[in-house]
């Protein structure tokens, strides 16, 4: 059972060391974090500091050297195979290279983490209306992949992420692909996600202004070590800019 008062995910005293080279990697040393329920939390660092790691560990994909991860209050390490699976359908996952499908339609793209769990059809096509409602795809539910630009395909990713309704949302450099108008639609659409239907979201990125305009509260990686984790002041009273404005507001800066 879930304790009521769980965070979405705690790391306690993780380390993660890779061993097989020349030499042991340490790639998470000591770690002790906490993302809140419902938070939008960002994790920032220079390339090696850890952060795909970090990421790996709260999907259950790797597990930590000593330490524990918490998901939902639950150790992801003492969970059978079986039940870890069954953990990781309450988690969604968004990557920088979007990684659709590329021979389905937008339709059966947001439609596999359904079928996979042996969705029935009504309910798979109820669903996928309410997922290209939500992230405005509409009329391109029977195009595919390479008829998208990227904006559009980040959108399919998030709506496939979200099919199963998961509690957690991994980003890892979802706008790190994109210009830095559709970053802003796609850092919205996370946002809204959030608002929306209460998704904790942990966004990893080299971009400060993402982080900045979207996360509650950041954590700053360096070599393998937590160094801070900084509330992030909220920007009232921003709105979405058009296109023009914000390049005027970029270059007039
Ligand atoms: N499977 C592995 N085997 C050995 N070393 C690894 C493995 N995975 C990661 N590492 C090492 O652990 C360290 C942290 O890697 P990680 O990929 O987590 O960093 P990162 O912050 O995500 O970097 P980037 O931004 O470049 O993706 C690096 O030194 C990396 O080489």
């Amino acid at each position: 059972m879930i304790p009521p008062t769980a965070p979405a995910v705690e790391f306690v005293r993780v380390t993660r060391t890779f061993e097989g080279g020349d030499q042991p990697v340490t790639a998470l040393s000591d770690v002790s974090l906490t993302v809140p329920r419902g938070a939008v939390f960002g994790v920032v660092g220079e390339s090696g500091a850890g952060k795909s790691t970090l990421l790996r560990m709260m999907n259950g994909l790797d597990h930590p050297t000593s330490g524990r991860v918490l998901f939902d209050g639950i150790d992801l390490s003492t969970l059978t195979k079986r039940e870890l699976n069954a953990v990781r359908h309450r988690i969604g996952v968004v990557f920088q290279s979007f990684n659709l499908v590329g021979n389905l339609t937008v339709r059966d793209n947001i439609a596999l983490p359904l079928r996979l769990q042996r969705g029935r059809g009504a309910e798979v096509s109820r669903r996928v209306a309410e997922l290209v409602d939500f992230v405005g795809l509409g009329p391109r539910l029977d195009h595919y992949p390479a008829q998208l630009s990227g904006g559009e395909k980040q959108r399919v990713a998030i709506a496939r992420a979200l099919a199963t309704h998961p509690t957690m949302l991994l980003c890892d450099e979802p706008t790190s692909a994109l210009d830095t108008h559709t970053t802003g639609e796609i850092l919205t659409l996370l946002g809204a996600t959030r608002a929306e239907f209460g998704t904790s979201i942990v966004l990893v990125t080299h971009e400060l202004d993402a982080v900045k305009r979207i996360c509650d509260s950041a954590a700053i990686f360096e070599a393998g070590e937590l160094r801070d984790i900084i509330a992030v002041e909220a920007q009232t009273g921003s709105r979405e800019l058009s296109y023009v404005e914000h390049v005027r507001a970029e270059l007039q800066r």
